[in-house]
């Protein structure tokens, strides 16, 4: 049965995508049948991976509202067992549309139900908010892996992130745990980067992943080839890293 992790974070800009993509690129490197879904409305998942938005049928937003079954939405990528349930600017409406909506807020669990016996990795982008879509990303998942930028205010909105998760463990997904922790963009030149690193460990523990990412030119490039990094350069730093990351996951 697939593990359902969630990647989220409200604060923009933190590596959720480029942790998602490259995440499952690499688990599915290592053999693993991963399912990508990108429910944020900017899409950069969905072109991340090399599907053209303008030719997308079903989207996720089909599948949410429009009870579109996910098995239809599935979309095949260059990389042998990593598909993906694509995104496209539609899905910005659902945030509003879905508020109505009976069972709003488990949606996506039920639309994943038949496809959990299918992967061993769905991992779920999600946007940088706290709303409706990241809420079905926490209710739907076994766990959430939290990206943090090594930067100034790196743990600033992290509490209404923990709070968020809580409410959702007491009201919609008791099991939902915390996948990880994963430290992104250092610079490692920087003071300021190691001290981030050691305030993320003292608050986050154990669950904080050995596999540090750090910037990396090509891991920024890549998404405008469509290509997750160990396609797009597997000798870069960045192909290494994430290679690590998966293995951590995995293990
Ligand atoms: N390790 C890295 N090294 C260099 N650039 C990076 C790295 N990780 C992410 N980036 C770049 O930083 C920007 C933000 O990353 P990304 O899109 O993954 O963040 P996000 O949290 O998904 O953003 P959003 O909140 O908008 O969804 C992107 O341009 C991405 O290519």
């Amino acid at each position: 049965m697939a593990r359902i992790i969630a990647v989220a974070n409200q604060k923009g800009g933190v590596g959720k995508t480029t942790t998602a993509v490259n995440l499952g690129a690499c688990l599915a490197a290592l053999g693993k049948r991963a399912l990508l879904i990108d429910i944020d409305p900017q899409g950069n998942t969905t072109s991340g991976v090399g599907v053209n938005k303008a030719d997308v049928e079903n989207c996720i937003y089909d599948v949410l509202i429009n009870d579109v079954s996910a098995q239809e939405a599935i979309r095949s990528t260059e990389i042998e067992s990593l598909h993906i349930i694509p995104a496209t600017i539609q899905l910005a409406g659902a945030e509003i549309e879905l508020v109505p909506t009976i069972s709003r807020e488990v949606r996506l669990r039920k639309a994943l139900q038949p496809l959990k016996s299918k992967y061993d990795y769905i991992i779920i982008d999600c946007p940088p908010s706290l709303g409706l879509l990241t809420i079905n990303a926490l209710t739907a998942a076994d766990s959430v892996l939290i990206p943090i930028q090594c930067e100034y205010y790196a743990l600033e909105g992290l509490s209404q992130l923990l709070n968020t998760i809580r409410l959702v463990q007491k009201h919609l997904n008791t099991k939902l745990e915390i996948e990880g922790v994963v430290l992104t963009m250092l610079d490692a030149r920087t003071n300021l980067g190691i001290q981030v690193i050691e305030d993320v460990k003292k608050y986050f523990r154990e669950k904080v992943y050995q596999t540090i990412i750090p910037r990396n030119v090509r891991l920024s490039e890549a998404p405008s080839h469509g290509q997750p990094i160990i396609s797009y350069d597997p000798r870069s730093r960045g192909a290494e890293v994430y290679m690590d990351l998966a293995k951590e996951v995995a293990g």
